[in-house]
C-alpha cells in the first residue's frame, strides 16, 4: 500500500469534441473534425462527434458522477467552434454561456476546472480561409480566441493549459493523415508543430494579462516510451530521432529557448521557417506541465525512413485494446526524466488511462479488472517517481466517460464510466469504484 502526499490532487477528464455532441447547437461553427468525420472512410463506422456522449445537455449528471468519484479537478477543453463559429471576430453567447454553466457548477461542486483551450477542434473556417495551422495567422487567431475566452472566465478558471499534445494533432493530422483535417505533407506537418508552439507562446501572457494571482498556466504534452528493438546504431539512432520528433521538439523550445540542434539537422530544409523573436514568445515560463502517458514503442530503423520510423510488436506481453503495449515503468522514466532533464517547476499528469472490451453485467455492473490493474500499476510507479522528487501535483485518469475515441470511433472504451450509447446512460465501472476509494484514501493498494 502506498500513500500519496497531502495535497495531491486526484481526477480525471474529459474532451470537446469527444464528448459533447450537440455540434449543430447554439450557434456551434463547424470543426475540421466534423468535416474531416464527414469524409467517408475516415473513421471506423463512419462515426462522428455529432452526438457523442451528449455532455452537453447532461454535464450536470457527469458533474455528480465526478462528485460520486470524489475529484478535486476536472480536465476539459473549450470548442474554440462554440466561442467563436468562424474562427475569428463575432463572438457566439451561447457558446460562452454552455461553459458558464459547465464551469459554475464544477465550481458549486468544489472541484477545479482546469480548462485546455485547444484539444484539436480548429473552426473550419480557419481551415478554409487560412488553411489552419499551416499558416502563421491561425497562431494569432488562436490569441484573439485565448483572449476572449480568458477575459470572459479568468476569475473563475485558474488552472490553464493552451494546447493539448500540439505533437499529435501536428503529425497525426497534417503528415499520416489519419487525424483531422487529414493532410499527409510532411514538409507542411513540421511547419505547422512552430504554429502551434507560436500559439502557445502568445497564448501565455493573454491568458496571465486576463487571470488574477492564483492564474496557472501550462501546456500538455504527449509522452511515449521509446526503446529501440536492437543496440544496434541504426536502431538506436531511429529512436533518438523519434524522441526527438514527438518530445524534445516541444520540450527544448518551451523550456530551454530553442528546437534540438540533432532534429534541425536531421530535417534540413525541411526544418519549419521562423521570424525572429519566436524563440522568446515560446519560451515564455510557464507555471507547469501537463504530460500525457499510455504505452511504449519499440523503434527500428527503416533505410526509407525520414521524418517517421516504424515501431515493432513486442510479442508476450499485455497489450489494450488499441494494441498499445501496458509498460507501466515508462511513466515512471517520463516524470524523472523530466525533473532531471527540463526542470519543469510542477508537473499534472493530465492523461493515463486504457481502453479495453468493456462489457455491461445483466445486473447492470461493468468488471474491468483489467483496467483497475492498468491503473493500480502506473499509480504505483508515479508514486515512486514522486518519492525521488519529482514535483508532481496530480494524477487525473482517462477518462471519466467513454467516449469518440477519434478515428477509432466508439468501439474503444477508455472511460471509468461506461457509456451505453443509445440510450445515453452513465454506469460506473468497477475502475470508477475501485478510483472512488483510491482518492478517498489517497492510496493505492
Ligand atoms: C499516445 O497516446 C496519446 O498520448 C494520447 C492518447 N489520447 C490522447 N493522446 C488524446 O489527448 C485523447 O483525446 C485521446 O482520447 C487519448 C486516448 O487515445
Amino acid at each position: 500500500m502506498v500513500q500519496f502526499p497531502e495535497q495531491f490532487r486526484w481526477g480525471t477528464g474529459t474532451y470537446s469534441y469527444q464528448v459533447e455532441g450537440a455540434a449543430h447547437e447554439d450557434g456551434r461553427g463547424e470543426s475540421i473534425w466534423d468535416r474531416f468525420c464527414a469524409t467517408p472512410g475516415t473513421i471506423v463506422n463512419n462515426e462522428s462527434g455529432l452526438v457523442a456522449c451528449d455532455h452537453y445537455h447532461r454535464y450536470a449528471e457527469d458533474i455528480a458522477l465526478l462528485k460520486q468519484l470524489g475529484v478535486q479537478m476536472y480536465h476539459f477543453s473549450i470548442a474554440w467552434p462554440r466561442i467563436m463559429p468562424t474562427g475569428r471576430g463575432p463572438v457566439n453567447q451561447l457558446g460562452l454561456d454552455f461553459y458558464d454553466r459547465l464551469v459554475d457548477a464544477l465550481l458549486e461542486a468544489g472541484i477545479e476546472p482546469f480548462a485546455t483551450l485547444y484539444h484539436w477542434d480548429l473552426p473550419q473556417a480557419l481551415q478554409d480561409e487560412l488553411g489552419g495551422w499551416a499558416n502563421r495567422e491561425t497562431a494569432y487567431a488562436f490569441a484573439e480566441y485565448v483572449d476572449v475566452v480568458t477575459k470572459h472566465f479568468g476569475s473563475r478558471i485558474h488552472n490553464w493549459l493552451t494546447l493539448n499534445e500540439p505533437a499529435v494533432t501536428a503529425f497525426e493530422g497534417h503528415e499520416i493523415g489519419i487525424h483531422a483535417p487529414g493532410a499527409r505533407d510532411v514538409r507542411l506537418a513540421w511547419q505547422t508543430t512552430h504554429h502551434f508552439l507560436l500559439a502557445h507562446g502568445l497564448a501565455v501572457p493573454i491568458i496571465r494579462a486576463n487571470g488574477d494571482e492564483k492564474t496557472r498556466v501550462g501546456i500538455t504534452l504527449n509522452f511515449t516510451q521509446l526503446d529501440p528493438v536492437s543496440d544496434t546504431p541504426e536502431d538506436v539512432a531511429a529512436t533518438r530521432f523519434m524522441d526527438g520528433k514527438m518530445h524534445r521538439w516541444f520540450l527544448d523550445p518551451i523550456f530551454r529557448g530553442a528546437y534540438p540542434a540533432d532534429v534541425v539537422k536531421h530535417l534540413g530544409d525541411y526544418v519549419p521557417k521562423t521570424e525572429t523573436g519566436d524563440a522568446e514568445i515560446i519560451a515564455r515560463p510557464l507555471d507547469f506541465l501537463g504530460a500525457n502517458y499510455y504505452t511504449r514503442s519499440v523503434i527500428k530503423h527503416d533505410p526509407t525512413a525520414f521524418s517517421e520510423y516504424p515501431s515493432v510488436d513486442v510479442e508476450g506481453v499485455e497489450h489494450t485494446e488499441m494494441d498499445w503495449e501496458v509498460y507501466p515503468r515508462g511513466i515512471y522514466n517520463m516524470l524523472t526524466r523530466l525533473h532531471r532533464e527540463y526542470a519543469v517547476p510542477r508537473i499534472y499528469l493530465v492523461e493515463n488511462g486504457a481502453a479495453f472490451a468493456d462489457a455491461v453485467n445483466p445486473d447492470d455492473t461493468v468488471d474491468d479488472p483489467r483496467r483497475i490493474a492498468y491503473l493500480r500499476e502506473h499509480l504505483l510507479q508515479v508514486h515512486t517517481a514522486i518519492a525521488e522528487g519529482v514535483p508532481l501535483a496530480g494524477y487525473s485518469v482517462w477518462a471519466l466517460l467513454d467516449n469518440f475515441e477519434w478515428s477509432e470511433g466508439y468501439r474503444m472504451r477508455f472511460g471509468i464510466v461506461y457509456v451505453d450509447y443509445p440510450t445515453q446512460k452513465r454506469i460506473m465501472k468497477a475502475s470508477g469504484h475501485w478510483y472512488q476509494k483510491v482518492i478517498a484514501s489517497n492510496t493505492v493498494h
